[in-house]
C-alpha cells in the first residue's frame, strides 16, 4: 500500500490546515477505492527561523515554500500543503499544482482591543500589519490611523496585539477560521474596502509532476470555481510582476452564466501607494481566467500602476 508523506511547516496554521487537508484526502481515497495511507512530516523553513526580520529583507514569502519544495523534489515528501497566497509565481522544474481545493473566506479581518468595526477605532489608533496591501487600503479609508509593522505567526501576532499596545491588527479571516479562532475576529473587511491578497483563503496542494498516483487522488480534491478564480488572480499578479511585498490585491469569483453553459468570472484588482493616497482599482469580467487577469492588470498599468510598484520596490 502506498504511503503518501505530506510535508508541512510547524506553525499552528500550517499544522492545522495540513491535518484538515489530509482528513479530506483520506475520505476521497476511501470513496474512490484508492488504497493509501498518510504520514505527516514537519519541516522547519528559513522563514520560520528568522521571524524577527522584516520579511522583504530576507527574501520574501517564497522562503516558507522553498525548503518544502526541495523536500518534494528530493522525494522526502510526496505532497505539500501551502497557503496559495504564499506561493511564488513560478514553480520549480518537476513540481506541479496537484489541486486547488475549495476556498475559505477570502476577506481580511480586524482583531481589536474592544472595538467592533474599523470606523469605531479612535482617531490616530495604532494598527499592526506588515502588509503594504493592507496598510495602503486602511490608510486610504482612514488616513489618521498609525500603522506599524508586526511579524510572526498568527498566534504570536495575537499575543503582540496585547503586549505591544496595538489597538488592532489585521489578519486573514481564513487562517483564523481554520485554527478555530473565529471568535476573536472583531470585524470582517469587505473586498470593496480591503481587497484580499492574490490567492488569499485558498490552498495549493503541490506534488511531483510525474507522481501519477498522487495526481490522480489530488484531481478529486480540486474545486474548479476556486481554481478558475485563483488562476485569474495569479495572472493579474504575473502581469504586474507582483512577487511578494507589494501593495497589490485582487479578488475573483465565478458568476455562473444564466444558461449555465460557460463560466463567467469577475475580477477586481488594485494597486495603491503604501500611504493610501493613490488607489487604483479596476473590475472586469470574462471567461478566460488568464486573459481576464492580464486585462485588469493592463487597465491598471494604463493608470500608472507600474510606476507605483517600481517606487515601492526601490
Ligand atoms: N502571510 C502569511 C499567511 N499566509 C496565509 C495566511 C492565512 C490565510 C490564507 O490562507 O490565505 C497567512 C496569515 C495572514 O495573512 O493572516
Amino acid at each position: 500500500m502506498r504511503t503518501i508523506v505530506v510535508g508541512t511547516r510547524q506553525s499552528a496554521l500550517a499544522l492545522t490546515q495540513t491535518g484538515q487537508a489530509v482528513e479530506l484526502l483520506k475520505q476521497l481515497a476511501e470513496e474512490h477505492g484508492i488504497e493509501c495511507q498518510f504520514e505527516i512530516k514537519k519541516i522547519v523553513t528559513k522563514g520560520d527561523r528568522i521571524l524577527d526580520v522584516t520579511l522583504s529583507k530576507v527574501g520574501g514569502k517564497g522562503l516558507f515554500v522553498k525548503e518544502i519544495e526541495q523536500a518534494l523534489t528530493d522525494g522526502e515528501i510526496d505532497i505539500a500543503v501551502h497557503s496559495m497566497k504564499d506561493m511564488p509565481f513560478e514553480l520549480p522544474e518537476g513540481l506541479v499544482v496537484g489541486a486547488i481545493p475549495k476556498r475559505e473566506d477570502p476577506r481580511d479581518a480586524l482583531i481589536t482591543r474592544g472595538y467592533s468595526s474599523l470606523d469605531e477605532l479612535p482617531q490616530g489608533a495604532l494598527v499592526g500589519t506588515s502588509s503594504l496591501r493592507r496598510a495602503s487600503q486602511l490608510q486610504h479609508h482612514r488616513p489618521d490611523l498609525r500603522i506599524e509593522s508586526i511579524r510572526g505567526n498568527i498566534d504570536s501576532r495575537l499575543r503582540k496585539l496585547e503586549e505591544e499596545n496595538f489597538d488592532a491588527i489585521m489578519l486573514a479571516a481564513a487562517g483564523m477560521h481554520r485554527i478555530g479562532w473565529q471568535d476573536r475576529i472583531s470585524a470582517y473587511l469587505p473586498p470593496e474596502l480591503c481587497l484580499p491578497a492574490v490567492g488569499q483563503g485558498a490552498l495549493c496542494i503541490e506534488c511531483r509532476g510525474n507522481d501519477t498516483f498522487v495526481l490522480d487522488l489530488l484531481g478529486k480534491f480540486q474545486h474548479e470555481p476556486t481554481a478558475l478564480a485563483v488562476r485569474a488572480e495569479r495572472a493579474f499578479l504575473g502581469r504586474l510582476n507582483g512577487g511578494c511585498q507589494v501593495p497589490l490585491g485582487a479578488y475573483a469569483s465565478v458568476v455562473e452564466n444564466s444558461s449555465g453553459e460557460s463560466t463567467l468570472l469577475t475580477l477586481t484588482g488594485m494597486v495603491g501607494t503604501p500611504d493610501g493616497a493613490t488607489m487604483l482599482k479596476e473590475t472586469a469580467s470574462g471567461n478566460d481566467p488568464e486573459a481576464l487577469g492580464r486585462l485588469v492588470a493592463e487597465k491598471l498599468i494604463e493608470q500608472g500602476a507600474e510606476r507605483i510598484l517600481a517606487e515601492v520596490r526601490e
